[in-house]
């Protein structure tokens, strides 16, 4: 089984724990793509009544097609469940996220959610975090700035670039800086330091986040529960 049907079992699987009158965060990603069409099979076969709430306009785009009714976060007044993929997840359920670039309204998101779950490959599981290069969410208007202060601190930044080689916007008009840190020893203090700098929007630590993780094994999906 390749990478890419490992993401399909995960996604199909996850739609297991939506039941009908839910609210549901629909995260952004490969994964989650098969589980936004899975979530829409279901809807139909089981005629639910769910609401989705984005996490970017890619997903938007992709749920609208597929004709899941959507809510922004403003408007409901709590989301059951969020559904979400992630890059990284180290032994005890903590994750590096936002190699989409969508880790604002992810964590946003994810931090208004009853239960979180993420759904990955059985690649993403690591004993530590930070070999996956950990996205910095910053403000275009003084982020040279933020740049030169983390790579004074030696946290190995760069830019992530567009198709075109600009510097990337997100959904949110802002920049990503990549971390290139190999090995985060505490992750609890790198998102405290990264959290006080003036700039920075969001980081893509997300801690104590989940406490379910639904990981695809060519044996078939494994659900992770946090002790
Ligand atoms: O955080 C994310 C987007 O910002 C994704 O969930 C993460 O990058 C995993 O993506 P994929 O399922 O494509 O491997």
């Amino acid at each position: 089984m390749n990478q890419d049907e490992l993401k399909a079992l995960v996604g199909k699987k996850a739609v297991d724990w939506v039941f009908d009158n839910m609210t549901v965060g629909l995260g952004t990603g490969s994964t989650v793509k098969y589980m936004v069409e899975a979530l829409a099979e279901k809807i139909k076969k089981e005629k639910l009544s769910i609401t989705g709430v984005v996490t970017s306009e890619e997903t938007a785009k992709q749920a609208t097609s597929l004709g899941i009714p959507l809510k922004s976060v403003d408007e409901v007044d709590h989301i059951d469940l969020t559904i979400d993929g992630a890059d990284e997840i180290s032994s005890d359920f903590q994750g590096i996220k936002g190699g989409g670039a969508a880790l604002l309204f992810e964590k946003i998101v994810a931090s208004n959610s009853k239960k979180n779950i993420w759904i990955v490959d059985q690649s993403k599981l690591v004993d530590n975090l930070g070999k996956f290069p950990l996205p910095v969410e910053v403000i275009p208007y003084g982020s040279e700035k933020v740049f030169a202060k983390f790579d004074s601190k030696g946290l190995h930044p760069t830019f992530r670039l567009a198709a075109d080689g600009t510097k990337l916007r997100t959904d949110s008009n802002n920049y990503i800086i990549d971390l290139h840190l190999e090995q985060i020893m505490n992750p609890l203090k790198l998102a405290e330091y990264l959290k006080a700098q003036v700039g920075v929007v969001e980081h893509g630590l997300f801690l104590n986040t989940v406490n379910t993780v639904i990981v695809g094994y060519p044996s078939g999906p494994k659900v992770l529960e946090a002790r």
